[in-house]
Protein backbone atom coordinates (compact mmCIF):
# COMPACT_ATOMS: atom_id res chain seq x y z
CA UNK A 1 0.00 0.00 0.00
CA UNK A 2 1.55 3.56 -1.13
CA UNK A 3 1.16 6.33 0.91
CA UNK A 4 0.90 9.98 0.46
CA UNK A 5 4.51 10.33 0.27
CA UNK A 6 4.68 7.01 -1.77
CA UNK A 7 6.03 5.20 1.05
CA UNK A 8 5.12 2.14 2.41
CA UNK A 9 2.16 3.03 5.40
CA UNK A 10 1.35 0.02 7.68
CA UNK A 11 -1.12 -0.21 10.17
CA UNK A 12 -2.01 -2.09 13.25
CA UNK A 13 -4.36 -4.99 12.68
CA UNK A 14 -6.66 -5.63 16.20
CA UNK A 15 -10.00 -7.40 15.89
CA UNK A 16 -9.40 -8.43 12.71
CA UNK A 17 -9.47 -5.18 11.24
CA UNK A 18 -6.16 -2.92 10.01
CA UNK A 19 -6.23 0.64 12.12
CA UNK A 20 -3.88 3.53 11.47
CA UNK A 21 -2.39 4.82 14.19
CA UNK A 22 -1.98 9.16 15.31
CA UNK A 23 1.72 8.94 14.84
CA UNK A 24 4.33 7.17 12.64
CA UNK A 25 7.71 5.84 12.96
CA UNK A 26 10.58 5.94 9.84
CA UNK A 27 11.66 2.62 9.13
CA UNK A 28 15.12 2.49 6.70
CA UNK A 29 16.35 0.17 4.16
CA UNK A 30 19.06 -1.21 5.21
CA UNK A 31 20.88 -1.21 1.76
CA UNK A 32 20.68 2.44 0.97
CA UNK A 33 19.71 4.55 4.42
CA UNK A 34 16.82 5.63 2.96
CA UNK A 35 13.49 5.46 4.64
CA UNK A 36 10.94 4.09 2.70
CA UNK A 37 8.29 2.83 5.39
CA UNK A 38 6.20 4.00 8.16
CA UNK A 39 5.55 2.40 11.03
CA UNK A 40 2.77 2.90 14.08
CA UNK A 41 4.09 3.99 16.85
CA UNK A 42 1.38 2.88 18.93
CA UNK A 43 1.04 3.14 22.73
CA UNK A 44 -1.31 2.31 25.72
CA UNK A 45 -4.09 2.99 23.94
CA UNK A 46 -3.86 0.41 20.80
CA UNK A 47 -2.70 -2.30 23.75
CA UNK A 48 -6.30 -1.32 25.74
CA UNK A 49 -7.77 -1.93 21.94
CA UNK A 50 -6.04 -5.04 21.34
CA UNK A 51 -6.70 -6.33 24.74
CA UNK A 52 -10.12 -6.22 24.39
CA UNK A 53 -10.38 -7.89 21.16
CA UNK A 54 -7.88 -10.53 22.20
CA UNK A 55 -10.57 -11.10 24.99
CA UNK A 56 -13.39 -11.29 23.11
CA UNK A 57 -12.19 -14.07 20.94
CA UNK A 58 -10.57 -16.16 23.77
CA UNK A 59 -13.22 -17.89 24.60
CA UNK A 60 -14.25 -19.39 21.38
CA UNK A 61 -11.22 -19.77 20.10
CA UNK A 62 -9.89 -21.60 22.64
CA UNK A 63 -13.33 -24.08 23.07
CA UNK A 64 -12.17 -25.19 19.17
CA UNK A 65 -10.94 -28.33 19.37
CA UNK A 66 -7.36 -28.94 18.47
CA UNK A 67 -7.80 -30.71 14.73
CA UNK A 68 -10.10 -27.56 13.57
CA UNK A 69 -7.25 -24.80 14.85
CA UNK A 70 -4.86 -27.19 13.47
CA UNK A 71 -6.18 -26.81 10.01
CA UNK A 72 -6.77 -23.11 9.94
CA UNK A 73 -2.64 -23.00 10.96
CA UNK A 74 -1.83 -25.16 8.23
CA UNK A 75 -4.37 -23.27 5.77
CA UNK A 76 -2.02 -19.87 7.12
CA UNK A 77 0.96 -21.73 6.10
CA UNK A 78 -0.22 -22.97 2.59
CA UNK A 79 -0.57 -18.77 2.23
CA UNK A 80 2.40 -18.16 3.28
CA UNK A 81 4.09 -20.75 0.86
CA UNK A 82 2.16 -19.37 -1.91
CA UNK A 83 3.22 -15.71 -1.21
CA UNK A 84 6.99 -16.72 -0.25
CA UNK A 85 8.78 -14.78 -3.04
CA UNK A 86 6.60 -11.59 -2.05
CA UNK A 87 7.31 -12.02 1.55
CA UNK A 88 10.90 -12.89 0.85
CA UNK A 89 11.63 -9.70 -1.24
CA UNK A 90 9.93 -7.72 1.52
CA UNK A 91 12.18 -9.49 4.17
CA UNK A 92 15.15 -8.85 2.59
CA UNK A 93 14.36 -5.13 1.99
CA UNK A 94 13.41 -4.75 5.32
CA UNK A 95 16.18 -6.34 7.33
CA UNK A 96 19.10 -5.69 4.86
CA UNK A 97 19.74 -9.82 4.44
CA UNK A 98 20.12 -11.19 0.86
CA UNK A 99 17.18 -12.18 -1.02
CA UNK A 100 18.69 -15.83 -1.17
CA UNK A 101 18.60 -15.94 2.70
CA UNK A 102 15.30 -14.97 3.28
CA UNK A 103 13.95 -17.00 0.38
CA UNK A 104 15.70 -20.10 1.44
CA UNK A 105 15.42 -19.74 5.09
CA UNK A 106 13.74 -17.17 6.69
CA UNK A 107 9.98 -17.67 5.00
CA UNK A 108 10.20 -21.65 4.68
CA UNK A 109 10.97 -21.61 8.16
CA UNK A 110 7.90 -19.13 9.05
CA UNK A 111 5.77 -21.76 7.20
CA UNK A 112 7.04 -24.80 8.75
CA UNK A 113 6.70 -22.91 12.08
CA UNK A 114 2.73 -23.22 11.22
CA UNK A 115 2.73 -26.50 10.06
CA UNK A 116 4.86 -27.78 12.72
CA UNK A 117 2.58 -26.97 15.79
CA UNK A 118 -0.15 -27.70 13.79
CA UNK A 119 0.92 -31.26 13.77
CA UNK A 120 2.13 -30.45 17.45
CA UNK A 121 -1.11 -29.84 19.01
CA UNK A 122 -2.73 -32.83 17.76
CA UNK A 123 -0.37 -35.22 19.64
CA UNK A 124 -0.11 -34.04 23.31
CA UNK A 125 -1.18 -36.06 25.96
CA UNK A 126 -1.19 -35.77 29.95
CA UNK A 127 -0.69 -37.42 32.47
CA UNK A 128 -2.71 -39.87 35.21
CA UNK A 129 -1.72 -41.65 38.22
CA UNK A 130 -3.52 -44.25 40.69
CA UNK A 131 -4.00 -44.38 44.19
CA UNK A 132 -5.73 -47.47 44.94
CA UNK A 133 -5.61 -47.58 48.56
CA UNK A 134 -7.03 -44.84 48.86
CA UNK A 135 -9.59 -44.81 45.78
CA UNK A 136 -8.18 -42.00 44.04
CA UNK A 137 -7.32 -40.98 40.42
CA UNK A 138 -4.90 -38.46 39.69
CA UNK A 139 -4.68 -36.85 36.22
CA UNK A 140 -3.50 -33.40 35.00
CA UNK A 141 -5.45 -31.28 32.60
CA UNK A 142 -4.01 -28.47 30.62
CA UNK A 143 -5.78 -24.92 29.45
CA UNK A 144 -4.90 -21.77 27.32
CA UNK A 145 -3.21 -19.21 29.17
CA UNK A 146 -5.50 -16.53 28.19
CA UNK A 147 -3.69 -13.75 26.26
CA UNK A 148 0.07 -13.73 25.21
CA UNK A 149 2.25 -11.00 24.83
CA UNK A 150 4.66 -11.87 22.22
CA UNK A 151 7.69 -9.32 21.67
CA UNK A 152 9.79 -10.52 18.99
CA UNK A 153 13.61 -9.57 17.31
CA UNK A 154 14.65 -7.56 14.16
CA UNK A 155 16.87 -10.04 12.97
CA UNK A 156 14.93 -13.13 11.87
CA UNK A 157 11.42 -10.93 11.84
CA UNK A 158 8.85 -13.53 10.27
CA UNK A 159 10.76 -16.18 11.21
CA UNK A 160 10.73 -15.75 15.06
CA UNK A 161 7.51 -13.82 15.54
CA UNK A 162 5.70 -17.17 14.01
CA UNK A 163 8.30 -19.40 16.20
CA UNK A 164 6.20 -17.46 19.19
CA UNK A 165 2.28 -17.11 17.38
CA UNK A 166 2.51 -21.10 16.27
CA UNK A 167 2.26 -22.37 19.27
CA UNK A 168 0.63 -19.42 21.29
CA UNK A 169 -2.68 -19.51 18.80
CA UNK A 170 -2.34 -23.86 18.83
CA UNK A 171 -2.97 -24.04 22.21
CA UNK A 172 -5.76 -21.95 22.30
CA UNK A 173 -4.45 -18.56 22.93
CA UNK A 174 -5.61 -15.42 21.59
CA UNK A 175 -2.36 -12.87 21.27
CA UNK A 176 -0.64 -9.46 21.06
CA UNK A 177 2.40 -9.79 19.11
CA UNK A 178 4.94 -6.46 18.53
CA UNK A 179 7.29 -6.98 16.23
CA UNK A 180 10.73 -5.23 16.52
CA UNK A 181 9.89 -1.35 15.16
CA UNK A 182 12.93 -1.75 12.96
CA UNK A 183 11.48 -5.22 10.71
CA UNK A 184 7.75 -4.51 11.03
CA UNK A 185 6.44 -5.11 6.87
CA UNK A 186 6.21 -8.81 7.06
CA UNK A 187 4.55 -9.07 10.36
CA UNK A 188 1.88 -6.80 8.68
CA UNK A 189 1.76 -8.88 6.01
CA UNK A 190 0.72 -11.82 8.25
CA UNK A 191 -1.97 -9.64 9.00
CA UNK A 192 -3.58 -10.10 5.72
CA UNK A 193 -3.66 -13.85 5.27
CA UNK A 194 -4.94 -14.51 8.99
CA UNK A 195 -8.79 -14.19 7.40
CA UNK A 196 -8.65 -16.09 4.54
CA UNK A 197 -7.36 -18.74 6.72
CA UNK A 198 -10.20 -18.82 8.79
CA UNK A 199 -8.52 -17.34 12.20
CA UNK A 200 -11.18 -15.57 13.96
CA UNK A 201 -11.17 -11.56 14.67
CA UNK A 202 -8.94 -10.98 17.41
CA UNK A 203 -7.10 -14.35 18.00
CA UNK A 204 -3.94 -12.85 16.37
CA UNK A 205 -3.50 -8.80 16.92
CA UNK A 206 -0.39 -6.96 15.74
CA UNK A 207 0.60 -3.65 17.05
CA UNK A 208 3.16 -1.68 16.10
CA UNK A 209 5.89 0.81 17.78
CA UNK A 210 8.99 1.05 19.74
CA UNK A 211 9.54 -1.18 22.67
CA UNK A 212 9.89 1.73 25.35
CA UNK A 213 6.23 2.39 24.40
CA UNK A 214 4.46 0.16 23.29
CA UNK A 215 6.42 -2.55 24.07
CA UNK A 216 6.38 -2.02 27.67
CA UNK A 217 2.24 -1.13 27.90
CA UNK A 218 1.60 -4.34 26.13
CA UNK A 219 4.04 -6.07 29.38
CA UNK A 220 2.29 -3.83 32.20
CA UNK A 221 -0.93 -5.08 31.09
CA UNK A 222 -2.44 -7.13 33.89
CA UNK A 223 -4.54 -8.86 31.51
CA UNK A 224 -1.48 -10.44 29.87
CA UNK A 225 -0.41 -13.17 31.87
CA UNK A 226 2.41 -14.21 29.71
CA UNK A 227 5.20 -12.93 27.88
CA UNK A 228 7.50 -14.57 25.08
CA UNK A 229 10.41 -12.26 24.21
CA UNK A 230 13.45 -12.92 22.16
CA UNK A 231 15.71 -9.76 22.01
CA UNK A 232 19.03 -8.49 24.40
CA UNK A 233 19.51 -8.89 27.69
CA UNK A 234 18.95 -5.53 29.26
CA UNK A 235 15.11 -5.39 27.59
CA UNK A 236 15.20 -9.42 29.38
CA UNK A 237 15.67 -7.55 32.83
CA UNK A 238 13.30 -5.02 31.72
CA UNK A 239 10.42 -7.22 30.61
CA UNK A 240 11.29 -9.05 34.03
CA UNK A 241 11.17 -5.84 36.56
CA UNK A 242 7.27 -4.86 35.01
CA UNK A 243 6.31 -8.46 34.81
CA UNK A 244 7.25 -8.77 38.29
CA UNK A 245 4.38 -7.22 40.41
CA UNK A 246 2.11 -9.44 38.34
CA UNK A 247 3.87 -12.56 38.54
CA UNK A 248 4.03 -12.67 34.71
CA UNK A 249 5.01 -16.70 33.04
CA UNK A 250 8.22 -14.93 30.87
CA UNK A 251 9.92 -17.34 28.39
CA UNK A 252 13.08 -15.33 27.55
CA UNK A 253 15.37 -15.86 24.40
CA UNK A 254 18.42 -13.85 25.19
CA UNK A 255 21.92 -13.35 23.04
CA UNK A 256 25.13 -15.30 23.17
CA UNK A 257 28.65 -15.70 23.02
CA UNK A 258 29.14 -18.68 21.44
CA UNK A 259 32.49 -20.81 20.80
CA UNK A 260 33.41 -22.84 18.14
CA UNK A 261 35.77 -25.60 19.54
CA UNK A 262 37.87 -26.59 17.12
CA UNK A 263 40.49 -30.09 17.89
CA UNK A 264 43.15 -31.26 16.00
CA UNK A 265 41.29 -34.44 14.52
CA UNK A 266 38.76 -32.10 12.65
CA UNK A 267 37.63 -32.27 9.45
CA UNK A 268 38.89 -29.36 8.31
CA UNK A 269 37.12 -29.51 4.87
CA UNK A 270 33.83 -28.95 6.39
CA UNK A 271 34.79 -27.30 9.63
CA UNK A 272 36.01 -24.43 7.82
CA UNK A 273 32.77 -23.22 5.26
CA UNK A 274 30.38 -24.02 8.16
CA UNK A 275 32.18 -21.75 10.51
CA UNK A 276 32.60 -19.19 7.76
CA UNK A 277 29.09 -19.57 7.92
CA UNK A 278 28.17 -19.96 12.05
CA UNK A 279 30.00 -16.75 12.03
CA UNK A 280 28.83 -14.32 9.11
CA UNK A 281 25.31 -16.31 8.22
CA UNK A 282 22.56 -13.50 8.50
CA UNK A 283 25.62 -10.56 8.65
CA UNK A 284 26.21 -12.57 12.12
CA UNK A 285 22.80 -11.17 13.90
CA UNK A 286 21.86 -14.83 14.86
CA UNK A 287 21.62 -15.46 18.45
CA UNK A 288 23.28 -18.58 17.68
CA UNK A 289 26.30 -17.35 15.76
CA UNK A 290 29.87 -18.50 16.73
CA UNK A 291 31.85 -14.95 17.75
CA UNK A 292 35.18 -16.76 19.61
CA UNK A 293 37.08 -19.80 18.01
CA UNK A 294 39.14 -21.88 19.68
CA UNK A 295 41.71 -23.97 17.87
CA UNK A 296 43.85 -26.30 18.92
CA UNK A 297 47.55 -25.16 18.76
CA UNK A 298 48.74 -27.94 16.18
CA UNK A 299 46.68 -26.83 13.36
CA UNK A 300 45.89 -23.03 14.42
CA UNK A 301 48.24 -21.48 12.06
CA UNK A 302 47.36 -23.75 9.00
CA UNK A 303 43.34 -23.24 10.28
CA UNK A 304 43.87 -19.22 10.46
CA UNK A 305 45.11 -19.20 7.05
CA UNK A 306 42.47 -21.33 5.39
CA UNK A 307 39.63 -19.65 7.50
CA UNK A 308 40.61 -16.03 6.31
CA UNK A 309 41.18 -17.03 2.63
CA UNK A 310 38.04 -18.12 3.37
CA UNK A 311 36.08 -15.38 5.15
CA UNK A 312 37.94 -13.09 2.12
CA UNK A 313 35.46 -14.76 -0.24
CA UNK A 314 31.93 -14.09 1.75
CA UNK A 315 31.15 -11.71 -0.20
CA UNK A 316 29.36 -8.80 0.77
CA UNK A 317 26.66 -7.68 -1.81
CA UNK A 318 23.18 -5.75 -2.43
CA UNK A 319 20.68 -8.02 -0.78
CA UNK A 320 19.22 -8.76 -4.43
CA UNK A 321 22.70 -9.91 -5.42
CA UNK A 322 22.62 -14.02 -6.28
CA UNK A 323 26.07 -13.99 -5.70
CA UNK A 324 26.50 -12.15 -2.17
CA UNK A 325 26.57 -14.25 0.93
CA UNK A 326 25.79 -11.16 3.31
CA UNK A 327 23.98 -8.36 2.90
CA UNK A 328 23.82 -5.04 4.98
CA UNK A 329 23.31 -4.79 8.54
CA UNK A 330 20.28 -3.67 10.40
CA UNK A 331 21.08 -0.21 11.35
CA UNK A 332 23.25 2.80 11.04
CA UNK A 333 23.39 2.67 14.95
CA UNK A 334 23.99 -0.93 14.86
CA UNK A 335 26.79 -0.56 12.24
CA UNK A 336 28.57 1.86 14.42
CA UNK A 337 28.42 -0.42 17.24
CA UNK A 338 30.04 -3.79 15.47
CA UNK A 339 32.56 -1.13 14.22
CA UNK A 340 33.92 -0.14 17.41
CA UNK A 341 34.06 -3.19 18.82
CA UNK A 342 36.78 -3.44 15.93
CA UNK A 343 38.15 -0.51 17.28
CA UNK A 344 38.68 -1.62 20.60
CA UNK A 345 40.57 -4.54 19.58
CA UNK A 346 42.74 -3.04 17.85
CA UNK A 347 43.22 -0.49 20.83
CA UNK A 348 43.98 -3.12 22.35
CA UNK A 349 47.11 -4.52 20.63
CA UNK A 350 45.26 -7.29 18.59
CA UNK A 351 45.21 -7.72 14.76
CA UNK A 352 42.79 -7.66 12.26
CA UNK A 353 43.64 -9.96 9.83
CA UNK A 354 40.69 -9.05 7.16
CA UNK A 355 37.87 -7.02 6.61
CA UNK A 356 36.43 -3.79 8.98
CA UNK A 357 39.76 -1.15 8.15
CA UNK A 358 42.09 -3.66 6.06
CA UNK A 359 39.81 -4.23 3.12
CA UNK A 360 37.98 -2.57 0.78
CA UNK A 361 34.19 -2.61 0.21
CA UNK A 362 32.81 -2.70 -3.83
CA UNK A 363 29.32 -1.21 -3.50
CA UNK A 364 27.19 0.44 -6.33
CA UNK A 365 26.82 3.84 -6.17
CA UNK A 366 22.74 3.82 -4.89
CA UNK A 367 24.29 1.85 -1.39
CA UNK A 368 27.48 3.35 -0.83
CA UNK A 369 25.16 4.86 2.55
CA UNK A 370 23.68 1.57 3.06
CA UNK A 371 24.84 -0.07 6.85
CA UNK A 372 27.56 -2.41 4.96
CA UNK A 373 30.23 -3.97 6.77
CA UNK A 374 32.67 -6.57 5.28
CA UNK A 375 33.17 -9.90 7.48
CA UNK A 376 36.00 -9.71 10.51
CA UNK A 377 38.25 -11.87 12.04
CA UNK A 378 40.55 -10.69 15.10
CA UNK A 379 43.27 -12.50 16.45
CA UNK A 380 46.14 -12.33 19.15
CA UNK A 381 43.07 -10.95 21.62
CA UNK A 382 42.53 -11.56 25.30
CA UNK A 383 40.04 -13.96 26.92
CA UNK A 384 38.96 -10.67 28.85
CA UNK A 385 38.81 -8.42 25.72
CA UNK A 386 35.22 -7.06 25.32
CA UNK A 387 35.12 -8.82 21.81
CA UNK A 388 35.51 -12.15 23.53
CA UNK A 389 33.12 -10.96 26.37
CA UNK A 390 29.87 -9.05 25.05
CA UNK A 391 27.83 -9.91 22.41
CA UNK A 392 28.69 -8.23 19.40
CA UNK A 393 26.17 -9.23 17.19
CA UNK A 394 27.46 -8.52 13.99
CA UNK A 395 30.01 -10.13 11.35
CA UNK A 396 33.38 -10.29 13.62
CA UNK A 397 34.70 -13.67 14.92
CA UNK A 398 37.74 -13.92 17.27
CA UNK A 399 40.16 -17.02 16.70
CA UNK A 400 42.33 -17.92 19.59
CA UNK A 401 44.60 -20.98 19.88
CA UNK A 402 44.31 -23.67 22.91
CA UNK A 403 45.97 -26.53 24.35
CA UNK A 404 44.20 -28.68 26.14
CA UNK A 405 40.68 -29.99 26.06
CA UNK A 406 40.38 -29.12 29.93
CA UNK A 407 41.54 -25.68 29.56
CA UNK A 408 39.42 -24.73 26.20
CA UNK A 409 36.03 -25.62 28.13
CA UNK A 410 36.99 -23.82 31.30
CA UNK A 411 38.01 -20.80 28.89
CA UNK A 412 34.61 -21.36 26.77
CA UNK A 413 32.68 -21.26 29.76
CA UNK A 414 33.93 -17.84 30.92
CA UNK A 415 31.45 -16.05 29.51
CA UNK A 416 27.86 -14.55 31.18
CA UNK A 417 26.45 -15.96 28.13
CA UNK A 418 25.53 -19.82 27.81
CA UNK A 419 23.39 -19.93 23.97
CA UNK A 420 24.89 -22.51 21.38
CA UNK A 421 28.36 -23.88 21.20
CA UNK A 422 30.02 -25.86 18.30
CA UNK A 423 32.42 -28.82 18.59
CA UNK A 424 34.66 -30.30 15.81
CA UNK A 425 36.35 -33.32 16.21
CA UNK A 426 36.26 -37.08 15.15
CA UNK A 427 36.93 -38.46 18.09
CA UNK A 428 33.37 -39.78 19.29
CA UNK A 429 34.18 -39.99 22.86
CA UNK A 430 35.64 -36.76 23.44
CA UNK A 431 32.87 -35.18 21.66
CA UNK A 432 30.44 -36.47 24.00
CA UNK A 433 32.55 -35.38 26.95
CA UNK A 434 32.86 -32.34 25.84
CA UNK A 435 29.18 -31.32 24.87
CA UNK A 436 28.36 -32.13 28.52
CA UNK A 437 30.68 -30.05 30.29
CA UNK A 438 29.78 -27.17 28.08
CA UNK A 439 27.58 -24.26 29.37
CA UNK A 440 25.31 -23.99 26.75
CA UNK A 441 21.75 -24.21 25.90
CA UNK A 442 22.71 -26.18 22.52
CA UNK A 443 25.88 -27.87 21.58
CA UNK A 444 26.31 -28.80 17.63
CA UNK A 445 29.02 -31.32 16.73
CA UNK A 446 30.75 -31.44 13.72
CA UNK A 447 27.77 -29.13 12.52
CA UNK A 448 25.48 -26.12 12.80
CA UNK A 449 22.10 -24.97 13.07
CA UNK A 450 20.26 -28.19 12.35
CA UNK A 451 17.22 -27.60 14.07
CA UNK A 452 15.38 -30.47 15.14
CA UNK A 453 12.25 -28.31 16.23
CA UNK A 454 10.74 -31.03 18.38
CA UNK A 455 13.45 -30.75 21.27
CA UNK A 456 14.11 -27.70 23.59
CA UNK A 457 15.43 -24.75 22.31
CA UNK A 458 17.14 -21.92 24.52
CA UNK A 459 20.01 -20.85 26.57
CA UNK A 460 21.46 -21.14 30.32
CA UNK A 461 22.90 -18.46 32.06
CA UNK A 462 22.38 -14.98 30.73
CA UNK A 463 21.16 -17.13 27.36
CA UNK A 464 17.54 -16.69 29.12
CA UNK A 465 15.14 -17.89 30.97
CA UNK A 466 12.98 -21.01 29.63
CA UNK A 467 12.84 -23.33 26.60
CA UNK A 468 11.00 -23.63 23.16
CA UNK A 469 10.18 -26.38 21.01
CA UNK A 470 7.07 -28.83 20.48
CA UNK A 471 6.72 -30.00 24.21
CA UNK A 472 8.27 -26.95 26.03
CA UNK A 473 6.49 -24.88 23.90
CA UNK A 474 3.56 -25.94 24.87
CA UNK A 475 3.92 -26.28 28.22
CA UNK A 476 4.51 -22.66 28.14
CA UNK A 477 1.48 -21.86 26.07
CA UNK A 478 -0.64 -23.51 28.37
CA UNK A 479 -1.67 -23.77 32.72
CA UNK A 480 -1.53 -27.59 33.93
CA UNK A 481 -3.96 -28.55 36.70
CA UNK A 482 -3.53 -31.61 38.81
CA UNK A 483 -7.08 -32.79 39.60
CA UNK A 484 -7.56 -35.65 42.19
CA UNK A 485 -11.09 -37.64 42.15
CA UNK A 486 -11.37 -40.36 44.76
CA UNK A 487 -14.28 -42.92 43.40
N1 LIG B 1 17.81 -13.13 19.96
C1 LIG B 1 18.83 -12.38 20.23
O1 LIG B 1 19.74 -12.86 20.79
C2 LIG B 1 18.86 -10.96 19.85
C3 LIG B 1 19.81 -10.19 20.45
N2 LIG B 1 19.87 -8.88 20.16
C4 LIG B 1 20.92 -8.13 20.85
O2 LIG B 1 20.39 -6.94 21.32
C5 LIG B 1 21.14 -5.84 20.85
C6 LIG B 1 20.24 -4.66 20.70
O3 LIG B 1 19.23 -4.91 19.75
P1 LIG B 1 17.79 -4.31 20.02
O4 LIG B 1 16.99 -4.23 18.81
O5 LIG B 1 17.97 -3.02 20.75
O6 LIG B 1 17.15 -5.44 20.94
P2 LIG B 1 15.96 -5.30 21.91
O7 LIG B 1 16.05 -6.34 22.93
O8 LIG B 1 15.87 -3.89 22.39
O9 LIG B 1 14.71 -5.53 20.95
C7 LIG B 1 13.98 -6.73 20.82
C8 LIG B 1 12.49 -6.44 20.89
O10 LIG B 1 12.18 -5.94 22.19
C9 LIG B 1 11.46 -4.72 22.08
N3 LIG B 1 11.75 -3.90 23.25
C10 LIG B 1 12.80 -3.06 23.43
N4 LIG B 1 12.71 -2.46 24.63
C11 LIG B 1 11.59 -2.94 25.24
C12 LIG B 1 10.96 -2.70 26.49
N5 LIG B 1 11.47 -1.84 27.36
N6 LIG B 1 9.83 -3.36 26.77
C13 LIG B 1 9.29 -4.23 25.90
N7 LIG B 1 9.84 -4.49 24.69
C14 LIG B 1 10.97 -3.86 24.36
C15 LIG B 1 11.93 -4.15 20.76
O11 LIG B 1 11.04 -3.17 20.29
C16 LIG B 1 12.00 -5.40 19.91
O12 LIG B 1 10.71 -5.73 19.46
C17 LIG B 1 21.76 -6.36 19.57
O13 LIG B 1 22.89 -5.66 19.24
C18 LIG B 1 22.06 -7.77 19.94
O14 LIG B 1 23.26 -7.83 20.65
C19 LIG B 1 19.00 -8.29 19.30
C20 LIG B 1 18.04 -9.02 18.65
C21 LIG B 1 17.92 -10.44 18.86
N1 LIG C 1 16.35 -16.77 18.41
C1 LIG C 1 17.19 -16.67 17.38
C2 LIG C 1 17.37 -17.67 16.50
C3 LIG C 1 16.60 -18.87 16.52
C4 LIG C 1 16.74 -19.77 15.57
C5 LIG C 1 15.90 -20.97 15.49
O1 LIG C 1 14.96 -21.13 16.27
O2 LIG C 1 16.17 -21.77 14.61
C6 LIG C 1 17.88 -15.36 17.24
O3 LIG C 1 18.76 -15.22 16.42
O4 LIG C 1 17.49 -14.43 17.93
Amino acid sequence: MAGTKGLLMLENFIGGKFLPCDSYLDSYDPSTGEVYCKVPDSGKKEIEAAVEAAREAFPIWSSWSPEERAQVLNRLADLLEQSLEELAQAESKDQGKTLMLARTMDIPRAVQNFRFFASCILHHTTECTQMDHLGCLHYTVRTPVGIAGLISPWNLPLYLLTWKIAPAIAAGNTVIAKPSELTSVTAWMLCKFLDKAGVPPGVVNVVFGTGPRVGEALVSHPEVPLISFTGSQPTAERITQLSAPHCKKLSLELGGKNPAIIFEDANLEECIPTTIRSSFANQGEICLCTSRIFVQRSIYSEFLKRFVEATRKWKVGIPSDPSASMGALISKAHLEKVRSYVKKARAEGAQILCGEGVDTLDLPPRNQAGYFMLPTVITDIKDESCCMKEEIFGPVTCVVPFDSEEEVIKRANNVTYGLAATVWSSDVARVHRVAKKLQSGLVWTNCWLIRELNLPFGGMKSSGVGREGAKDSHDFFTEIKTITVKH
